[in-house]
């Protein structure tokens, strides 16, 4: 089983990473190409990345082709990928709104792995959630899972919708905590704290928050209801909350991705 990666950017480069480690790979060295010269010269650096310039020296020699560059490049990608493409080759996509459909019309080929990962997948702490064509068989599926599990999790969803939806929650969803922790961390500069002591008391709560939660049976409300005393700070703090509407703002904000993801998807 040969891997081509395709776009070493923040999320091919991390799957690549990934992936060179799995034990689904037995030989493992990776494929990768980008079109950058920059991109070129920090691929050739790493022992087990093979580097390519040219889709002609690669693509014709990969099983799984692992597609990691912006959406608004898949066109030009795909139609120059064409030539070297048969039916046995999988393709692999990690790009938000690119369809399955779209890309069985812009390759030809019809094994096509839609998948959404997010940014954690850099430490190892990523969500993957994947769907694939049928054309792709159970045993593909696996290893196909096995690799997307590379990075952190993978969970297989039932239909596409689906992977827009996770875009709008695991994939942009990162983003929504370093926004809260950013508006944190400026209230904590705002009463005071040097800037690295802000940093400490804001990551080390939304750290300490998570374990609560990875350990326990509780949902969020329940947590909520156990920091909060009756009359005291947090009830203060959550009533503003309420006040402003931010859990609405919040799922707006979710949906707007969402619905970015959809409106992705009909224009590729
Ligand atoms: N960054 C994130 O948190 C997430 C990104 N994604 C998806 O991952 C994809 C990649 O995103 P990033 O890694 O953030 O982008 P990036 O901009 O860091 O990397 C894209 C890379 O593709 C290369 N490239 C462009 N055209 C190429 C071509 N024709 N052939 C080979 N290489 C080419 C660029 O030189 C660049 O190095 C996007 O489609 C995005 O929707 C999905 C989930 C999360
Ligand atoms: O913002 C984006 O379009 C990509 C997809 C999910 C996270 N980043």
């Amino acid at each position: 089983m040969t891997v081509l990666v395709i776009g070493a950017g923040n999320m091919g480069l991390t799957y690549a990473e990934g992936m060179s480690k799995s034990p689904f790979l037995k030989k493992r060295n990776i494929m990768i190409l980008d079109t950058s010269e920059e991109k070129q010269r920090q691929i050739g650096k790493i022992e087990y990345f093979d580097g390519f310039k040219d889709l002609k020296d690669c693509v014709p020699a990969a099983d799984i082709i692992f597609v990691a560059v912006k959406p608004y490049h898949a066109e030009v990608l795909f139609q120059q990928m064409k030539p070297y493409l048969n039916n046995d080759k999988i393709i692999i996509s990690i790009m938000a709104g690119v369809t399955i459909q779209g890309m069985q019309e812009a390759t030809g080929i019809t094994k096509i792995v839609r998948a959404m990962p997010n940014l954690p997948a850099k430490v190892g702490q990523g969500i993957t959630s994947y769907v694939s064509s049928p054309e792709v068989s159970r045993i593909e599926l696996f290893t196909v899972e096995g690799l997307l599990a590379s990075t952190g999790k993978a969970i297989r969803v039932s239909s596409e919708k689906y992977i827009d939806a996770s875009t709008g929650i695991s994939g942009s969803g990162p983003a929504y905590v370093f926004y809260f922790m950013q508006s944190m961390m400026e209230a904590a500069l705002q009463m005071g704290f040097s800037e690295n002591d802000s940093k400490v008391l804001v990551s080390q709560t939304f750290t300490g928050a998570v374990e609560l939660f990875n350990q326990s049976q509780l949902s969020p409300n329940s947590w909520m209801e156990r920091v909060a005393s009756k009359g005291g700070t947090t009830r203060a703090a959550l009533d503003s909350m309420d006040d402003n509407n931010v859990s609405d703002k919040i799922k707006e904000a979710a949906f707007a991705a969402f619905n970015r993801a959809v409106e992705l998807g009909e224009t590729h």
